[in-house]
């Protein structure tokens, strides 16, 4: 073959593969998010390796910036720049819902995460023409699909700004933005009054405040008497040993990793709940057998992972994507290792549910 044909067919071959990676294997989970068309939320490109340098210096040690009052106070706002670093990514590489789900024999994921979230709507009993709130949303996932399977009205709040834009643009191209509204604000004090909502629920989210009696109190508030509140939360289970290192690195990579100000105990969800005034129904960790795995599709994705960051490289080398992505996307195949060791160890649960009710008889 002539040295220029072997260029050419060279030249060819590249482009295609780049196209493969970027385009055809980058598109995960959802169509629309592209590699290509990865952004740090609303932090400008020039700002993300300084933003990402902050996030990391405060979140290092989790547990103390949960037990002093004044980073206590910093949390929503590093938590607002953490979503703005990983918003895209969680879209690109794991679609609309920002949670796990138990996995389920013969069924994709996709249907696995619109079961955790139908349930969700079962346990309130939610129907048309109710009006619920979903505390900490992310980008709306599980709102349309329990707008979808109920009927119900719902508004979620987020303390990113970027979700927000995120989610209104979803709910419209799903023709569902006559129904799913979403606010920007802190769940820790709601821009909305006492007794407003039928129904409440929170997935994954209430991790990330530093008092779970603040986030429970301002959903105590906005219930109407009588509403149902359903939660699933993140937290330590009683295998879980203090003084087993392994289990303290597991923990500790997890709250890094996630932006949490410290992880709760199992058992401390229930008499939180109580505290502020709730009557607890039902808990049930849905983790536990007969269900099946909830980090498998973690394991899984070792190959995806590995060209997910080959993706992100070249990306920033072409200069598409912002310097700091390779970091974040470093940090974040990390936290994917804690997890799996958190749940393959059974120390760990992210579906921790407990099923409330605001009294009949409250203000
Ligand atoms: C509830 C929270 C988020 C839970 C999960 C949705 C995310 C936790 C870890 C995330 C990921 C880890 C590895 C990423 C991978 C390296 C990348 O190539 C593609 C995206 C990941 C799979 C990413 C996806 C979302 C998570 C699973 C917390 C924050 C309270
Ligand atoms: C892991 S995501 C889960 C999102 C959504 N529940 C889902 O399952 O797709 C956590 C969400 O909680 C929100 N959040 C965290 N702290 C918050 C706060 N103080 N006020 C409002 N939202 C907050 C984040 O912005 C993000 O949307």
């Amino acid at each position: 073959m002539e040295a220029a044909t072997m260029a050419w067919t060279a030249a060819a071959v590249g482009m295609a593969l780049v196209y493969w990676f970027v385009w055809v294997m980058g598109a995960a989970e959802v169509k629309g998010k592209r590699a290509v068309d990865l952004k740090m939320g609303s932090i400008t490109n020039d700002k993300v390796k300084d933003k990402y340098t902050q996030y990391w210096s405060f979140f290092r040690r989790p547990k103390e910036t949960a037990t002093t009052e004044a980073s206590a106070e910093k949390v929503p706002a590093f938590v607002d720049t953490f979503y703005n670093l990983v918003t895209d990514i969680y879209e690109w590489g794991w679609g609309q819902s920002f949670h796990f789900s138990p996995s389920l024999p013969g069924r994709s994921h996709r249907e696995a995460t619109r079961v955790h979230e139908e349930r969700v709507a079962d346990l309130l009993q939610a129907k048309p023409g109710h009006r619920l709130l979903d505390v900490g949303c992310g980008v709306g996932g599980p709102m349309r699909a329990i707008a979808a399977h109920s009927g119900s009205n719902v508004v979620g709040i987020t303390i990113n700004e970027y979700q927000v834009n995120r989610a209104r643009a979803h709910n419209r191209k799903a023709g569902l933005d006559s129904r799913c509204e979403v606010v920007c604000g802190n769940f820790l004090s709601m821009p909305f009054s006492d007794a407003s909502f039928d129904g409440a629920y929170s997935i994954e989210a209430t991790c990330h405040a530093p008092r779970l009696q603040d986030v429970y109190g301002e959903v105590f508030r906005v219930l109407k008497p009588g509403g149902l509140y359903v939660s699933y939360e993140w937290v330590t289970t009683s295998l879980y040993r203090a003084d087993n290192p392994e289990h303290v690195e597991a923990i500790h990579g997890i709250e890094r990793g996630d932006a949490l100000p410290g992880l709760r105990r199992q058992d401390e969800i229930a008499s939180i709940a109580k505290e502020v005034g709730f009557e607890v129904l039902k808990e049930l960790d849905l983790a536990l057998p007969p269900a099946l795995p909830w980090w498998t599709r973690l394991k899984m994705g070792r190959i995806a992972y590995w060209r997910n960051s080959l993706v992100v490289r070249v990306l920033t080398m072409l200069r598409i994507a912002p310097k700091g992505v390779c970091e974040v996307h470093e940090m974040l195949y990390e936290t994917a290792q804690h997890l799996t060791r958190g749940g393959e160890t059974g120390i760990f649960t992210p579906m921790h549910m407990v099923l409330l009710r605001k009294p009949v008889e409250s203000k």
